[in-house]
């Protein structure tokens, strides 16, 4: 069976975790409106918010296996998402400083009425940032476009002390849980 992959997002990370796995895929982004209403799970919110970019490309391509995520803060009971300004980005990083959040992704893969959906959680403990390394931080714009206002991946990583879980949950897309529900789907790392 020759399947082919869709990821149904915008995310440089994700497309640059695939490449990394060898996976082979074409993007097809959709923009979706990423409000919640009521009260959710980071987890649910993740799940539910993963299906809905996914079902927003699926029903223009039945034919391919879509893949979709989404990826969420939580600190202290409250969902960050994409900071929108630099000063809620500010705020995001001070709230985060000196104490531990957790970051979920959730996945959704669709193809017909065939559906996969799981999301995994991982715990950062960041350093306490100084005002003056924040305010530094702030005009890199490294904060744009990434849950949290930070990126673990580069520039980031100098605010982070720890990890529990899997690294490329908070990047964005959890590789080996990926890798094994796409091999249901017949889809395989072109390693030669
Ligand atoms: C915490 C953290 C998040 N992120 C990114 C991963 C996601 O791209 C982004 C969270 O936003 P998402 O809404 O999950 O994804 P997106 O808007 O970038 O892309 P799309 O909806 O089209 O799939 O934050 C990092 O790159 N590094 C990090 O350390």
């Amino acid at each position: 069976m020759n399947q082919s992959l869709l990821l149904a997002s915008s995310s440089p990370r994700r497309s640059e975790l695939l490449k990394q796995c060898h996976i082979p895929f074409s993007v097809y982004a959709s923009d979706v409106d990423e409000s919640l209403n009521g009260d959710h799970s980071t987890e649910e919110a993740v799940c539910t918010l993963a299906k809905r970019k996914a079902v927003a490309v699926a029903n223009q391509f039945p034919d391919q296996v879509v893949l979709a995520a989404d990826t969420i803060v939580s600190h202290n009971g409250c969902h960050l998402g994409k900071p929108q300004s630099k000063q809620e980005a500010k705020n995001m990083l001070r709230s985060l400083s000196a104490s531990t959040h957790s970051v979920s992704t959730g996945v959704a893969l669709l193809q017909r009425d065939k559906s996969l959906l799981f999301s995994q959680t991982t715990n950062v403990t960041m350093t306490s940032i100084s005002d003056e390394l924040l305010q530094q931080y702030i005009e890199t714009d490294e904060w744009r476009d990434k849950a949290g206002g930070y990126g673990i991946q580069s520039l980031g990583a100098m605010f982070v002390s720890e990890i529990k879980g899997d690294y490329y949950t908070v990047v964005g897309l959890p590789l080996v849980r990926t890798i094994q529900a796409l091999a249901t789907f017949h889809i395989f790392p072109k390693i030669s």
